[in-house]
């Protein structure tokens, strides 16, 4: 079956730190994925209205991308090979930080 895929978003539960491990695992598997190189990869970190969930610094690094995290804002990466991924932290029940997320990937789905 042919598909096309325009991003990735990848919803990890920040409060949840016992499976950072897990998510980094599965994150791991589909960053390498070839049929994924060149798609943009908005990492949503969950559930911040929880005092204990990890920061946004915490689960970069958690996760291994403290490196490859490309920029927030408008971020003009078509002159390079570098795909697209960043992180925004959200609480979905709250209803806020995913909107911010989501724009930032829209600039990047052709
Ligand atoms: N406090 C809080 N709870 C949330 C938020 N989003 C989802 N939940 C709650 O988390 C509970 C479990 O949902 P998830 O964590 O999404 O569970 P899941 O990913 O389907 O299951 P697992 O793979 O086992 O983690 C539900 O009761 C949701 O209402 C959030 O932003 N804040």
């Amino acid at each position: 079956m042919q598909y096309c895929v325009d991003a990735v978003v990848y919803l990890v539960d920040a409060y949840d730190k016992e499976r950072f491990a897990e998510s980094k695992k599965e994150l791991d598997a589909l960053l390498s994925d070839e049929s994924l190189s060149d798609v943009p990869f908005l990492i949503l970190g969950n559930k911040i209205d929880i005092p204990y969930a990890a920061s946004e610094d915490e689960l970069r690094f958690h996760l291994g991308l403290s490196n490859f995290t490309t920029g927030k804002g408008q971020v003009n990466l078509s002159e390079s090979n570098v795909r697209p991924l960043e992180v925004f932290m959200c609480s979905i029940v709250r209803k806020m930080g995913y909107g911010d997320g989501f724009k930032w990937v829209s600039q990047y789905i052709k």
